[in-house]
């Protein structure tokens, strides 16, 4: 079952989200106008982990962060003690898989050394290109040797382009395929429409993170959660998870 992952900006939006609670599966808290990962404020990770079901993880990004271990290990712990139990981080200046390992690192010892049993998501861009980060590519690989629990892709520049226009379905697959070769989760993003849930789907992504789409307007930063879109999104996602099933030779 692929897990849908919604960020809200806020406690009003993350309220929209708990109306929604029973089609999403994680509330990812973060501040977009702070960056693709921004970080939200530590009162509102905390306000929000209250507003929404106990049931639902709260998720956390940390930022999109320089190359800065201690800065962001101590972030990291800090979205942590506000009650997140998946710190995502966003790898946005580290240039290499030795600087992303560095930082993951320690990122994973304050986080897990505060709660152990947190889930730690090293992010890349699928735009890499763009911002001159590490590759796509490399990120099953820093999460893997920094011992994190997840390998995400989001977008780095939110104008309209998405996941794939940057990585193409069959390299997500490659990059889903790394991660499940280390144990890790395999987390996708960036201005994920519902047209692309098939090849989502029949990829093997765990997690598929979303906010744009089910938003009104599909406006990731003018426009507010739509508790009808996030249904809609969901239905679209039981639908592909349905047809790639019965797609599956028996017994597999
Ligand atoms: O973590 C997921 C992101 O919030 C995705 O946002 P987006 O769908 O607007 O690109």
């Amino acid at each position: 079952m692929v897990l849908l992952l919604i960020s809200p900006d806020g406690v009003e939006e993350a309220l929209d989200c708990a109306k929604s609670a029973e089609h999403l599966d994680i509330v990812d808290v973060k501040k977009p106008d702070e960056g693709s990962l921004g970080a939200n404020f530590p009162w509102v990770i905390r306000e929000i982990r209250d507003a929404v079901p106990a049931d639902k993880p709260v998720s956390a990004t940390v930022g999109d962060v320089p190359y800065k271990p201690g800065t962001v290990a101590q972030a990291a712990l800090g979205a942590v003690v506000s009650g997140a139990t998946y710190i995502k981080v966003g790898l946005y200046g580290c240039t290499t898989p030795e600087q992303g390992v560095e930082v993951m690192s320690a990122v994973v010892r304050a986080v897990k050394d505060h709660r152990p049993k947190a889930l730690v998501v090293a992010s890349g861009y699928a735009d890499a290109h763009r911002i001159g980060c590490v590759n796509p590519l490399a990120v099953p690989h820093i999460a893997a040797r920094s011992g994190a629990d997840a390998a995400m892709l989001d977008t780095a520049v939110k104008d309209g382009t998405r996941l794939f226009d940057h990585v193409p379905p069959d390299v997500c697959a490659e990059f889903v395929r790394l991660a499940h070769a280390a144990g890790l989760l395999a987390a996708l993003a960036g201005s994920v429409q519902q047209t692309d849930l098939g090849p989502l789907t029949r990829i093997g992504t765990d997690i598929v993170g979303v906010r744009g789409a089910v938003c009104a307007g599909g406006d990731r930063k003018a426009g507010r959660i739509q508790p009808r879109l996030v249904a809609a999104f969901r239905a679209e996602m039981d639908r592909q998870a349905r047809e790639h099933a019965v797609g599956v030779p028996a017994g597999k």
